[in-house]
């Protein structure tokens, strides 16, 4: 067999779910921490880009977020984590199944030009100018429905691939404008840039292959990070009520499902529980007040299932 050579530090994954995780960057802090969350257990030695889990047939894979999608889509590992603008980058979309959105990895991939540019106004300004970006794909296809072209591969603009510190081209001469991620913008604004165009809006996604090998493993850990993307969005809220204000109390709180009504000892007064959205929790509580809930307690909720 030429070529082939046994390593022996490597360890043995034959009967493991491979699962592919972001090695360094922006998604790399949240995905380890959904990894403890979800009580996946691992050491990962140093330098070592393969970690087995203690606890479950699993195997962890250490990869460039940026080759995830096209692993898992070609079946070289079962699971990943990676950013939806990856997936659509990589045209994988159709060989990969999407498990969940995590809410994490949140941002735009814009089209930017400099500000002191008077002349560029929106995407159509810069049609057959001069783009630098590291999404060469998602950018042709959007200078494609510009241009009004069907194939990309036939626009008049000049899209050309960097792989990093993309927000310099303008500044540099190369470029007339970019395509890159925004988060807080402060990266575009340091180097002088403003965003006239969104090509996608991305986030980061836990995706399998479509043949997966373990399809009862992967439904567990989706069912897991599940039950931990709800735990941080919704927290648990209890309070007294009369029972003749039920049900506008269950207008204003409805929670996932419905709440849970548990009869006082107190007569004509029930105790509710009902999961409420944080985001909205500030608003329900004083509109609750104000139908005369009593003692309004709120529960952080550390885990849930469906
Ligand atoms: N500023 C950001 N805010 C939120 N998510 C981001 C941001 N930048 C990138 N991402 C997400 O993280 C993914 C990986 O980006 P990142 O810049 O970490 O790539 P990388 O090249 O693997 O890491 P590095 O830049 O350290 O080499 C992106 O494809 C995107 O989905
Ligand atoms: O809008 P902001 O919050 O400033 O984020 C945007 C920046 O984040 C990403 O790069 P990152 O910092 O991950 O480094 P990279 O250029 O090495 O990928 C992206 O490529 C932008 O440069």
């Amino acid at each position: 067999m030429a070529g082939a050579y046994i390593n022996t530090s490597l360890p043995d994954v034959s009967d493991r779910m491979l699962f592919a995780v972001p090695k360094k960057g922006r998604l790399y802090d949240q995905c380890v921490g959904l990894l403890s969350d979800i009580g996946i257990e691992f050491n990962r030695k140093p330098r070592h880009d393969i970690a087995l889990v203690s606890n479950m047939p699993i195997a962890l894979v250490f990869l460039p977020a940026a080759d995830i999608a096209t692993y898992v889509a070609k079946g070289n590992v079962d699971v990943g984590v990676t950013g939806l603008d990856i997936i659509r980058e990589s045209q994988t979309e159709h060989d990969v199944a999407e498990l969940l959105r995590l809410g994490f990895g949140r941002c735009k991939l814009q089209v930017q030009t400099p500000q002191a540019n008077t002349q560029v106004a929106s995407a159509q300004d810069l049609v057959g100018k001069r783009i630098v970006t590291s999404f060469i794909n998602l950018t042709r296809q959007r200078f494609a429905e510009l241009e009004g072209v069907a194939d990309p591969a036939q626009i008049k603009t000049q899209v050309r691939f960097v792989s990093g510190s993309v927000e310099a081209a303008c500044g540099l001469g190369l470029a007339d404008g970019i395509v890159d991620l925004v988060e807080s913008g402060d990266t575009m604004r340091a180097a002088g840039l403003h965003a006239i165009d969104t090509v996608l809006e991305t986030e980061s996604v836990l995706i399998t292959n479509k043949h997966a090998r373990f399809p009862r493993l992967a439904a567990t850990i989706k069912q897991r990070v599940e039950g931990i993307l709800a735990a941080r969005r919704y927290v648990l809220c209890q309070y007294n009520i009369r029972r003749s204000a039920l049900e506008s109390a269950c207008r204003i709180a409805p929670g996932r499902q419905a709440p849970t009504v548990t009869p006082l000892e107190q007569d004509g007064w029930v105790a509710v529980s009902v999961m409420v959205e944080k985001r909205a929790l500030a608003d329900k509580m004083d509109a609750l007040r104000d139908i005369g809930a009593t003692d309004i307690l709120v529960l952080q909720i550390v885990n849930a299932r469906a």
